[in-house]
């Protein structure tokens, strides 16, 4: 009932998930130059999602976080563009695909269950995500801020995501429940798992997205690793037709996920939600 969970059966050692934070730090730790060569905007313009960096200022009067970002496509393999993928630390790469590999055997157990409290057959999300859906890999570093009382770290927004996977070294994370904002506490390798916008619609409403943000701190930095599990671009993002009927109509207008997509992140970017304009 609060759209996010803690999962500590996931089946990864503490030191795997040890080393994936240290490579992720010493990535951030690198000279500004060196981290660039991995920008995401390249003669001025941003060209994808992928690379390091802040995120998009489309608007004038835009929120900016307090945070550096590195965004890496994981899966489809085919899709992913290793010329922005790290080489510093050396084992940076490596770790990401097995922390990729790792996290999907995670989301799959939770896919079926999920499936299954929604009286659908268990594989039908395993099934329906398949080969070549998008998965999504945000490095988040958030330095001391001096004035945690003016600046967030991350805005109020909820995740274009069917689920989202996060690994985090320190609290900062705080969810929305009822108009009240609540810490998510740290366990100890457990991964922070939420409900994203596509599972809202797929589950016509059952499940809901989860509204987050990330508070500054002025005496540590913080780190998250962050898997955003999707579908395809080509979907049509629509509730799952067993999860409607006349007693419960559709909630959700139909809209293909690259659509969504392009909204998501024109109100990510200034603070709505795009869920809200897809709802009937
Ligand atoms: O840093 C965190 O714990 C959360 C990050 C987050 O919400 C995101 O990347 O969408
Ligand atoms: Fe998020």
């Amino acid at each position: 009932s609060w759209d996010l969970f803690l999962a500590v059966g996931h089946g990864m050692e503490p030191s795997f998930l040890a080393e994936a934070m240290k490579a992720t730090r010493e990535f951030f730790n690198l000279p500004l130059e060196e981290k660039q060569k991995y920008s995401n905007i390249v003669d001025g313009e941003k060209l994808g999602m992928d690379g390091y960096g802040n995120d998009m200022v489309v608007k004038e009067n835009q929120v900016l976080d307090w945070n550096d970002r590195l965004n890496l496509l994981v899966e489809p393999e085919a899709l992913r563009t290793y010329r922005l993928w790290p080489t510093q630390p050396p084992s940076f790469r490596d770790i990401l695909s097995e922390y990729t590999v790792r996290c999907k055997a995670a989301a799959n157990l939770v896919f079926r269950n999920m499936a299954k409290i929604l009286n659908l057959q268990e594989e039908h999300l395993v099934n329906m995500i398949g080969e070549n859906s998008i998965t999504q890999a945000i490095f988040n570093y958030y330095p001391q801020c001096p004035r945690p009382d003016h600046v967030l770290g991350l805005k109020a927004h909820t995740d274009g995501s069917i689920i989202t996977v996060n690994f985090a070294d320190a609290e900062g994370l705080q969810l929305q429940r009822n108009g009240v904002w609540y810490n998510v506490p740290i366990v100890p390798n457990a991964l922070i798992m939420n409900v994203g916008d596509i599972m809202e619609i797929l589950s016509n409403g059952f499940f809901k997205s989860l509204v987050h943000r990330v508070v500054t701190n002025a005496e540590k930095e913080r780190l998250s690793l962050v898997l955003v599990y999707t579908l395809e671009l080509e979907t049509e993002l629509e509730p799952v037709s067993d999860l409607v009927d006349d007693k419960r109509p559709a909630r959700y207008m139909k809209i293909k996920l690259h659509d969504y997509m392009e909204k998501y992140h024109d109100t990510y970017a200034t603070g709505t939600l795009a869920i809200d304009g897809v709802k009937i």
